[in-house]
């Protein structure tokens, strides 16, 4: 099938993105949800706060223009319980004067003619002169808010004065006014009754009017511009975090390492993010202004639509890049909220320091302005700013689209326009946008590899022949010194066939048509990592992985790959697959090297990988993974819908075809996994440990699939299940501590590193001594199998390794597949005479053959790293042997009676981790006479263990 490329590639991969990322955000309804309405919320709580802001400030017109003052109801006297502050009992108010019976009935007349209460005599008090009234204030502070002092000058002169206390004192946030409260009633009072009481008329009418001054606001409050800025940054903050989240689980699940191994252009990748994201944002940003509109804000009523909506989507899309930047540094999805949160009081932080007038006044130099406007939030607030004091009373027009680039009325010098907040807005999100994509580059991926940090000077890497130049290991790591690398020739005969097959090929540069990869030397060496803690450095040295492999690869073979856990099964594959760079050598897949980023990026058209862990997004079905990843791949878009159903029915996904996978059980997940590895029909298949976690029954099913997509195509398969090596494979490779131990078909793996034979003989169940006797007893033993055991002993000297009452089963070692003709000849010839009901032989299993390999490599290395382990003896004592050691001599054991001493068969199988450990010993016997005798080491400080003599280890070929 031919599959798109080039430019018509990214264009699919990007469609494909655009709608996994639609799918994604609108299976996250309620994330999706807060991102488009949580500015309702907002807008509400701002709403609230206008309110509130407006009910306090009624009582004054400072925050109002007042162009036509309306008179004011004047106050009467108010009971002096309104003073705030003032100790009962008190009085209304004090005078003086009261040696005249004049001033005495104009006082009456004031307390009698009060508007709306008449003053009791006894919230009054009278003295004779102004000193007595100062005298009885000092001595009774805060008992009345005010005093009148009279004189009679003579019949048609009345003079007064006022005493008030004039402080303004504040009570829970309201002021009290004394000169409006007290001062002018009691003004006004006296000014009347003393005119009545001149002109002789009780009735006169005294009528005083009060307006305050036309004006405009002498200050002002926009509830937009004052907590705009934090609560608008909160409705940013919820893409802010969605947004890294997304981005940082696509890179931790390795979902984006996937979908490169599978071809994606980064270039798709994140203009499909960029897209989507700020399609979010247009829409964001709409309903912000129209949830404003909606709430009868004047900042959103007489501000530009046009001015308003592109704030907001520009703040918003800043945001974004912004959160890109971030997610470069961020490697847990977790952290995403706690990032956000930070980010959020950092730029609660800022905003406020902004609206305090840093650093956008004339005062400041420039330079702290263009610091200070990288971070959107202060541009937001800023601007916030600006068009709330153009909107903050209701004449206010606002800014118009027009007016954008103009300084505002009330600054008139101003340092920033909006247009020029537009400007640093757009600046500062291809300043992220840029920056994200850079550290995207430099910082180490979850497989520690990253690129240079000058790779962009570098001018292959704009015309695509860079050479996959790719660096690892954190960009300040100091990596210790790498450890030589032992290359021994192998020591294996079939291994070092290979290895000479390869090499010979490899320097005439010629590749067998009938070879699909040629691995020549591969070599990984990962380099020590520094992590920097809060109280040390933790260093770790660079490790050997994989160590020089020289292999090839045939086409239409399935290569099995067996090896225990830290083998370097996956290494490989990872770096034929581009996931991590080759330290040394190279490998050929169909002719292109995964050296070159020209080689990669063609291999990774014809390969498919189902990697150790299942790579899938929870949200997305089975059918829509195959669709985005056959669009990936560059599958003819008119071909995916029928390639995805079939394979999914190869799979046997076709009823679950659209249900989500993380409903999926485990096995499925695989099946799934394998099905996205083979979609494209590639011509090289990696499958690392594809049937993990699979039910019998659909393990099976997978290896049928395997063995069907064996034609045509190449398959590296890595599993640690024997049944399903031996079964699929054509050719197995065993590998150990990074190095190839054996390579070869099944059976001859078997013959060459199985202990032997297995010789199955059985009985009939019917034999005698098997039936229950008359009296119900438990069965005697059945008398055939003595002389049988007899008769393996005395002519292959080997015992039963099982036994029950119906069968035997004896192994026979290599070494005695001389005799092996002439003595089932004589057995066969004999079955009825024993008694036998069938014989059966067979290899030894690979499981076998594999425990031994793993043993031999464990030794190897045991004897290098001095790796002892303790063997504890049945018979009592214990001795430290190095790890995977098979004969051992105990040491001191020799005597009169065993004069070369004793020793054992240890028995080894391997945990759960793969780790070899002591399942058993054989009984003590003597040390054969052909195995000298060596003196023992003395153990090391590392890996002895006190008290415990260390065994010696003897040549298994030395013992028959
Ligand atoms: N990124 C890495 N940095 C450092 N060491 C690593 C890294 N990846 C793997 N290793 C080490 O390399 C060795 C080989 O690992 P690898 O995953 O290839 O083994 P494997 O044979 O696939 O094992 P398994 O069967 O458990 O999957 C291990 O010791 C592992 O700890």
């Amino acid at each position: 099938m031919e599959l798109n490329s080039g430019v018509p590639l990214i264009t699919q991969q990007y469609a494909a993105l655009l709608r996994k990322n639609f799918i994604l955000t609108w299976r996250h309804k309620k994330s999706a949800f807060l991102q488009l309405f949580s500015s309702l919320f907002f807008i509400f709580l701002i709403f609230c706060i206008d309110k509130a802001v407006k009910s306090r400030f009624s009582s004054t017109t400072a925050y109002k223009n007042v162009h036509d003052p309306q008179p004011l109801i004047l106050p009467p006297i108010p009971p002096c319980e309104d003073k705030f502050y003032v100790k009962t009992p008190c009085h209304d108010f004090i005078w003086s004067g009261n040696a005249s019976a004049r001033i005495a009935t104009i006082v009456s007349a004031i307390m009698k003619n009060n508007p709306g209460r008449e003053i009791p005599a006894e919230k009054v008090k009278s003295f004779r002169t102004q000193a007595e009234v100062d005298a009885w204030l000092e001595s009774n502070p805060m008992r009345c808010p005010g005093a009148l002092h009279f004189v009679e000058r003579n019949s048609t002169v009345i003079s007064y004065g006022i005493q008030t206390n004039s402080t303004a004192v504040a009570k829970r946030g309201s002021y009290e006014d004394p000169t409006f409260k007290f001062q002018i009633p009691l003004q006004i009072a006296a000014e009347r009754e003393i005119s009545r009481s001149l002109i002789g008329d009780p009735n006169f009418k005294w009528t005083v009017g009060f307006k305050e001054f036309a004006h405009p606001a002498t200050e002002t409050f926009s509830a937009v511009g004052t907590a705009g800025p934090t609560f608008f940054l909160a409705i940013a903050m919820f893409g802010f975090v969605f947004q890294i989240s997304s981005l940082v689980t696509e890179k931790e699940l390795k979902l984006r390492q996937a979908m490169s191994i599978m071809g994606l252009y980064d270039s798709a990748y994140w203009l499909s993010w960029f897209t989507w994201e700020a399609f979010l944002t247009v829409v964001a940003a709409l309903f912000t202004v129209l949830f404003g509109i909606m709430f009868q804000f004047n900042f959103f009523l007489h501000n530009s639509f046009a001015v308003l909506f592109l704030l907001f989507f520009l703040f918003q899309l800043n945001m974004l890049s912004f959160a890109f930047m971030i997610s470069a540094f961020v490697s847990k999805s977790s952290s995403a909220t706690t990032v956000g949160f930070s980010i959020f009081i950092i730029g609660f932080l800022t905003q406020l320091v902004t609206v305090f007038g840093f650093p956008y006044d004339s005062n400041f130099t420039k330079l702290y302005r263009v610091i200070w406007s990288l971070f959107p939030p202060n541009l937001l607030a800023k601007a916030l700013d600006l068009l709330g004091n153009e909107t903050a009373t209701s004449e206010d027009e606002g800014i118009s689209w027009g007016r954008r680039g103009e300084c505002t009325t009330y600054e008139p010098d101003c340092t920033i326009t909006i247009e020029d907040i537009y400007k640093w807005l757009i600046s500062t999100f291809f300043v992220w946008f840029i920056l994200a994509i850079y550290f995207d580059n430099i910082i180490p991926n979850s497989n520690g590899v990253r690129k240079s940090m000058f790779y962009f000077l570098n001018p292959s890497y704009w015309t695509g022949n860079d050479g996959n130049k790719v660096e690892e290991g954190s960009l300040c790591s100091c990596s210790g010194s790498i450890p030589p690398l032992d290359d021994a020739t192998p020591s294996d005969e079939d291994v070092l066939a290979e290895e000479t097959s390869v090499k010979q090929q490899a320097a005439n540069n010629e590749v067998d048509p009938n070879v699909a990869v040629q691995i020549r030397g591969l070599t990984k060496t990962y380099p020590g990592t520094t992590k920097i803690g809060c109280c040390k450095c933790q260093r770790s040295s660079p490790y050997h992985a994989v160590k020089g492999i020289w292999v090839n690869l045939a086409k239409d073979q399935l290569f099995c790959l067996l090896g225990p856990n830290g083998a370097g099964k996956t290494t490989v594959i990872n770096c034929l697959t581009g996931v991590t760079p080759v330290t040394a050598g190279d490998a050929l897949i169909h002719g292109y090297s995964v050296r070159s980023s020209v080689g990669m990026s063609n291999i990774r058209r014809m390969i498919g990988v189902c990697p150790q862990f299942d790579i899938l997004w929870d949200e997305l079905s089975a059918q829509e993974h195959l669709h985005l990843f056959a669009s990936i791949k560059g599958l003819p878009p008119s071909t995916i819908k029928s390639v995805a159903e079939k394979s999914l029915e190869e799979v046997k996904l076709t009823t679950a075809a659209r249900v989500r996978s993380g409903n999926y059980s485990g096995g499925m997940k695989r099946r799934l996994s394998v099905a996205i590895a083979l979609i494209g029909d590639p011509k090289m298949v990696f499958l690392d440990e594809p049937t993990t976690g699979m039910d019998p029954i659909t393990r099976r099913h997978v290896w049928d699939i395997i063995e069907d997509a064996k034609r045509g195509r190449a398959i590296v398969l890595t599993t640690h299940s024997m049944e399903e090596a031996d079964i699929l494979s054509d050719r197995i490779a065993i590998m150990a501590k990074g190095k190839l131990r054996c390579i070869g078909t099944s059976i001859r793996l078997k013959s060459r590193f199985g202990t032997g034979y297995v010789a199955n003989v059985s009985f009939p169940s019917n034999a005698p001594g098997q039936t229950p006797n008359v009296y119900g007893s438990a069965p005697t033993s059945n008398p055939h199998l003595e002389p049988v055991k007899q008769f393996f002993k005395d002519r292959l000297n080997v015992d039963p390794k099982e036994e029950n009452k119906t069968f035997l089963t004896f192994v026979i070692p290599h070494q005695k597949e001389g005799l092996l003709t002439n003595f089932f000849a004589e057995l066969q010839d004999r079955e009825e005479e024993f008694g036998i009901s069938d014989i059966q032989l067979g290899l030894t299993t690979l499981e076998e053959v594999f425990l031994n390999i793993a043993k031999q490599a464990e030794l190897e290395s045991s004897s290098m790293e001095e790796n002892l382990v303790t063997l504890n003896l049945s018979s009592g004592p214990s001795i430290q042997i190095p790890k995977g050691a098979r004969f051992v001599g105990i040491p001191g054991t020799e005597s009169s009676e065993h004069p070369r001493g004793l020793m054992v068969e240890v028995y080894w199988e391997q945990d759960d981790t793969g780790t070899l450990c002591i399942s058993g010993h054989s009984s003590e016997t003597d040390i054969p006479p052909n195995v000298q005798l060596t003196v023992n080491r003395a153990p090391s400080r590392r890996g002895s263990i006190r008290g415990a003599p260390l065994g010696f280890v003897i040549d298994s070929n030395l013992i028959s």
